[in-house]
């Protein structure tokens, strides 16, 4: 879906269709290099990954293995004091396995902390992590973990390409900062956002 119909709710689109497109392509590239004939299994954090991990397993240029965590997290705005609830656990056996943990965002940072622990009880051969977007506050946050990031972008709330705004706007094809005025119904107010009824 393209932008046009909820202009109004978008403050700027800051990445095209086609520049996540061309960055995914570079992205798959550069893991197939590091992982070269070996399998990988791409674990794709939904809902806010489901766009992106499909993208980057098409654009692979070998095999991959796909399977699916959803995890909640009680972001208090730090890793610290934020918690992670699991709500749908992976379907694969990854003992002995290269793990791609794929995330639309690392913002905190509490998510993907949480899963690289998670993750690393069950004894995979190697931990990496793909996120495509990260958020400012997060630039150490993967220390010690080997990490691909598509974009490092800034502070707003961003929506589409997978990710969402209580539910809306995953499907926009382009990623973009919302309105401050949408984005502040987030605390506090059910608000309907604009153009839609
Ligand atoms: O680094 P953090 O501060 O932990 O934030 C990152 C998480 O936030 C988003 O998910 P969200 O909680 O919005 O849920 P969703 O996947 O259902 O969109 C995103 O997909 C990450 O999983
Ligand atoms: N949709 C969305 N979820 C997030 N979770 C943490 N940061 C973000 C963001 O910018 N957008």
């Amino acid at each position: 879906m393209d932008a046009s119909h909820v202009a109004d709710d978008l403050q700027s689109v800051i990445l095209t269709e086609q520049q996540i497109l061309t960055r995914v392509g570079e992205l798959a590239a550069e893991l197939h290099k590091n992982f070269g004939s070996r399998t990988p299994v791409l674990v794709g954090v939904l809902g806010g990954a489901a766009t992106f991990t499909v993208d980057l397993a098409r654009a692979y240029p070998g095999q991959v293995e796909i399977g699916w965590m959803a995890v909640k997290s009680y972001s208090t705005g730090n890793r610290a004091s934020g918690s992670v609830r699991l709500l749908k656990d992976l379907d694969l056996d990854i003992t002995g396995r290269d793990v791609v943990i794929v995330d639309g965002v690392i913002d905190t940072g509490l998510t993907m902390s949480w899963l690289i622990a998670n993750l690393a009880q069950r004894e995979p051969a190697s931990i990496t992590v793909c996120a495509l977007l990260r958020k400012p506050e997060t630039a150490h946050l993967e220390a010690g973990t080997p990490t691909y990031i598509g974009f490092d972008v800034g502070a707003g709330l961003i929506v589409g390409y997978g990710l969402d705004h209580e539910g809306h706007y995953r499907n926009l094809r382009c990623a973009a900062v919302l309105a401050p005025e949408v984005y502040a119904a987030r605390r506090g107010r059910r608000v309907v956002p604009r153009g839609r009824t």
